[in-house]
């Protein structure tokens, strides 16, 4: 019987250290500010977006939701990137997706500020990581260090196997666990073969959106399981693992829900923070 990774207490926790960080911030007079721009009315959006804005109050972020209607231009929509660019108070902008399918995604997150890119999806952080000096992780991607550090499970060295090479999770998870020096395998849709990698998999990340994908033959005994996926499958959540079978070989594993997904939001909250007081320090610096 695995040990289960309660991302629910550890998102806790990381939120309570960061209660604490943002009421010195605001002593100083500095007050983290978020900004949510969403695109449309799709309801998982509308529901994730209200659980940053919950957990930006739990914090003492200041956030603010931009709605904009689906059809919007994509020019407009850039400018109004734009101007938060401009504004002072703003210290981190995320852009929710998916966003409707008329608007250039990649052209649209190259005008989110790398300073203000919260989400790390702009070229240049993605560049940082890439060369090993990281602005910030993708909140996924943090989230996930997070729960393995706080659970005391080791990195360097391990093989961990990535299933899935996305911009928001996958590619920059593989980045993360190679700059803590596992031995990383990613795997993707044209993998041939994936159970080869792995059941080799000291740790491995479910992260392809796809129900049932990893099952008990799929991983090694005592493998430490973190399932990123987030499936709705007849009214309820699922993620890419047979959770149920996996949990009687692996030696940790992640719920969904429960798991990664609190963590995201966390480490949202903590890329805010971190942004902050840069531009803290940078307007110190130039005093
Ligand atoms: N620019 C951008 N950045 C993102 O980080 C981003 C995004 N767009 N678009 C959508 C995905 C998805 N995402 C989740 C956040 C929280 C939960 C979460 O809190 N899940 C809960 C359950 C939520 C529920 O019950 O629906 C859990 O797993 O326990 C899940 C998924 C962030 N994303």
């Amino acid at each position: 019987m695995a040990r289960i990774l309660d991302g629910k207490a550890i998102a806790k926790q990381v939120k309570d250290e960061l209660r604490q960080r943002v009421s010195q911030l605001r002593e100083t007079g500095l007050v983290p500010k978020l900004v949510v721009v969403l695109v449309g009315d799709d309801a998982a959006s509308a529901s994730y977006v209200r659980s940053k804005s919950r957990a930006a109050q739990d914090v003492g972020i200041d956030a603010e939701v931009i709605q904009m209607p689906a059809n919007i231009a994509e020019d407009e929509l850039i400018r109004a990137l734009e101007r938060l660019n401009e504004d002072n108070t703003v210290h981190a902008v995320l852009v929710q997706l998916p966003l409707p399918a008329h608007l250039d995604t990649d052209r649209i997150l190259m005008h989110v500020h790398p300073a203000k890119d919260v989400d790390g999806f702009h070229p240049v952080n993605i560049g940082r990581y890439a060369t090993g000096t990281p602005l910030l992780w993708p909140c996924t991607t943090a989230g996930i260090l997070e729960i393995l550090e706080r659970s005391e499970i080791p990195i360097a060295g391990r093989t961990a196997v990535i299933v899935g090479r996305s911009r928001i999770v996958g590619w920059p998870t593989a980045q993360l666990l190679l700059a803590h020096n596992a031995t990383v395998i990613q795997c993707h849709r044209q993998t041939v073969n994936l159970r080869e990698y792995t059941r080799q998999a000291d740790i491995l990340v479910a992260a392809a959106g796809q129900p049932s994908l990893i099952g008990p033959d799929d991983v090694k005994v005592g493998a430490t399981v973190i399932d990123v996926g987030i499936n709705r499958v007849g009214g309820h959540l699922v993620g890419d693992v047979d959770f149920a079978a996996v949990e009687e070989k692996a030696g940790a594993i992640t719920p969904v829900p429960g798991g990664v997904g609190p963590l995201t939001v966390a480490m949202l909250m903590k890329n805010t923070v971190h942004l902050a007081e840069i531009h803290q320090r940078e307007k110190e610096g130039f005093r």
